[in-house]
């Protein structure tokens, strides 16, 4: 049985990132940027008003101003300041050419054609042309992951449909004789599929739509469902041993390469992972808390590779509190948890947990807590 270090670089080694695609800039959250992108002109543009006031020359002393001129928001202004004269103008206001100073209205009195202004205050209230950026800088790398924080940039550069890295479409089996649809009410010896909305969840930031199905433990049933064009495969169930298993089976008929079906991992032993081509298959175990661990020590892995991301494997030391909740196990084991602040301190929870069927225990869970027999135990944070 390999180590879930050797099976994360097995998957690692045969996944690659997608094509680029461009797309509209209302739909890239979440994407990875696939080109850099420089600054087309000087930001600003011009040297503007950071307030609502007042704009004179900066070799000027306070005193008394004639206001020549009214600058609206957007207007370029021809004229320029003799000593003695102001400008009334506005936040975002472009400066006349000579204008070095903005005092803000609350430090002036208007009086008809004159503004009095006592003080100046230390700033001179100015955002310099080119003082963010000037045309040709580097404002975006490739690799870039794209939030609302890079599209209001990417909107500022005029770039609206940017190349993106795509995202992969995710074929979906629920397996089971025993399942029926959420929507149902299980006889006796059925179960709802709490699955598919488990990894509807998990998978949504890193898929264009994940296509889900019902399947009765039939293999030829689960190979015609399972064939498509799609470069994710997941098969929920039938990862095991028992008569009804036939993930890894099907995998094969269809052509598929089997790199590893057992992990030493705990939830989570009878993961199979298989390809063929550019199409990545796993076989998750069926109970709900070994899919979960599952997708997060393994699948993500090839779903942040494909989609560009760099892949998020990075452990805290945080205060377990309850440890002794945290039984042993010869497999490396990753205990559901709860990052919790307690005396101003981040700090683990391990959830109750004592089978991997119990879907109650992953209630608010947002981290593993990693324990293999020899480290004191560590905390991976989850971002979904
Ligand atoms: N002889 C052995 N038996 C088992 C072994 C083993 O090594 N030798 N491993 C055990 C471990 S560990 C796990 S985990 C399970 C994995 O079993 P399977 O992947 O074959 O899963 P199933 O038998 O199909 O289901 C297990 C469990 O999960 C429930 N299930 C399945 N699908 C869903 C769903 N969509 N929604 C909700 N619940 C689901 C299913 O009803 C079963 O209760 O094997 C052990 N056995
Ligand atoms: O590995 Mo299984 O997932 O213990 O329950």
């Amino acid at each position: 049985m390999i180590s879930l270090d050797e099976a994360r670089q097995i998957i690692g080694s045969h996944t690659r990132v997608l094509h680029p695609e461009a797309i509209d800039l209302t739909k890239v959250n979440g994407r990875v940027l696939a080109h850099d992108i420089s600054s087309d002109q000087f930001y600003p543009a011009a040297n503007l008003s950071m307030m609502d006031g007042y704009v004179i020359r900066e070799d000027e002393q306070p005193g008394s101003f004639s206001v020549i001129a009214e600058i609206p928001a957007g207007q370029i202004t021809n004229g320029k300041l003799s000593r003695g004269e102001a400008m009334r103008i506005f936040t975002g206001g472009i400066l006349p050419e000579n204008g070095g100073r903005v005092v803000m209205q609350e430090a002036c009195v208007r009086e008809g054609d004159m503004v009095s202004i006592n003080e100046f205050p230390d700033s001179l209230f100015i955002r310099e042309k080119g003082a963010e950026a000037r045309p040709g800088d580097l404002i975006l790398r490739s690799g870039q992951l794209i939030g609302p924080s890079e599209m209001a940039v990417l909107a500022q550069l005029g770039c609206t449909q940017p190349q993106v890295i795509r995202k992969p479409r995710i074929r979906h089996l629920a397996t089971g004789d025993e399942l029926v649809k959420p929507t149902e009410v299980p006889s006796a010896g059925q179960i709802r599929d709490t699955n598919s909305s488990l990894l509807a969840g998990l998978t949504a930031q890193y898929c264009s739509g994940m296509d889900s199905s019902l399947v009765p433990d039939q293999p030829s049933m689960m190979s015609a469902l399972a064939e498509g064009d799609w470069e994710v495969l997941l098969i929920s169930g039938g990862a095991s041993v028992g008569d009804y298993d036939h993930g890894a089976d099907v995998l094969g008929e269809m052509g598929f390469t089997i790199h590893f079906d057992q992990v030493n991992l705990r939830p989570g032993k009878p993961l199979t992972f298989a390809t063929r081509g550019n199409q990545l298959a796993f076989v998750i175990p069926g109970n709900p808390v070994s899919h979960f661990v599952c997708f997060h020590v393994a699948i993500r892995l090839a779903l942040e590779t494909l989609c560009g991301m760099a892949p998020n494997w990075s452990f805290l030391s945080l205060e377990i509190t309850e440890q002794s909740l945290l039984k042993p196990n010869p497999r490396e084991t990753f205990w559901p948890a709860e990052i919790l602040v307690k005396d101003k301190q981040w700090t683990s929870r391990p959830k109750s947990w004592s089978s991997s069927g119990n879907t109650f225990s992953l209630i608010g869970t947002n981290a593993l807590i990693r324990v293999s027999s020899k480290d004191f135990p560590l905390t991976l944070p989850l971002n979904s």
